[in-house]
């Protein structure tokens, strides 16, 4: 099955003696297409729960499905690669490189790894265009708007053509009016290309963008409404 797919996926953390408890035998899934968002308070799970669908932190017991894949299964080489041709990340502040203009922010990875060609080029403009950002390749981060950035940052999360958005927060340095514009493009982006896409919130007024909401407390999943 294509999206992600947990079964009683549980995490615990031990400093010292001590550990505790973070996720309860969470169990959910989310098909390709569809835009999830999980809400709850501080310090309920949230990101503990994206870390592992993004293969950074590893169940204390249960199954991460991606695509059919059991995470669990891969060695570290084999995580990073999924890491980085599956998964988009897009995270509460931007997290653009200050150096870089906004088409370089997308396209140094794949020079990096020495894959860079001219489709790539293309796609980079592209996907930046269909952003709004088509007149801004060239301008570096700090002569952008908040949302600018965050519309980069979402392009970026696009641009490797990941089966997986994984978005945390990602209005949260934004004001009202950008926020609405940065989630109906990350819901329209997943659906259109679809990916599998969970977003963290507190911003209620998101909501109505996602296909389902749950509701964490106490590292504990609970399914809030349908609101589609
Ligand atoms: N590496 C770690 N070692 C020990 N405890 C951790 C670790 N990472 C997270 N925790 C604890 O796990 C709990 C859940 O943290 P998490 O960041 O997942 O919450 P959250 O719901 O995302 O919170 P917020 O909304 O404030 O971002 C917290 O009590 C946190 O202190």
């Amino acid at each position: 099955m294509c999206g992600i797919q947990l079964q009683k996926v549980s995490k615990q953390f031990t400093e010292g003696h001590s550990s505790v408890t973070v996720l309860k035998e969470v169990s959910f899934t989310v098909n390709s297409g569809e835009l999830i968002a999980i809400v709850g308070p501080s310090g309920s799970g949230k990101s503990t729960l994206l870390s592992m669908i993004g293969a950074l932190l590893k169940p204390t017991s249960g199954i991460v499905s991606v695509n059919d894949q059991d995470l669990t299964t891969l060695n570290a080489k084999q995580l990073a690669d999924f890491r980085l041709n599956e998964i988009g990340f897009i995270l509460q502040s931007s997290n653009l490189i200050p150096y870089l203009s906004v088409y370089d922010q997308l396209i140094l990875i794949k020079k990096m790894g020495g894959k860079f060609n001219k489709k790539d080029q293309q796609y980079a403009v592209e996907i930046l265009t269909e952003l709004g950002l088509g007149n801004k390749l060239t301008k570096m981060p700090n002569e952008l708007s908040g949302g600018e950035r965050q519309r980069v940052a979402i392009a970026r999360a696009l641009f490797n053509q990941p089966s997986i958005i994984l978005a945390d927060e990602p209005t949260a340095s934004l004001d009202s009016n950008r926020a609405h514009e940065v989630v109906k493009l990350i819901a329209s982006k997943v659906r259109k290309r679809k990916k599998a896409a969970i977003m963290v919130t507190h911003d209620e007024r998101m909501l109505g963008y996602c296909d389902k909401v749950y509701y964490m407390e106490d590292g504990v999943l609970s399914i809030k409404n349908s609101v589609m």
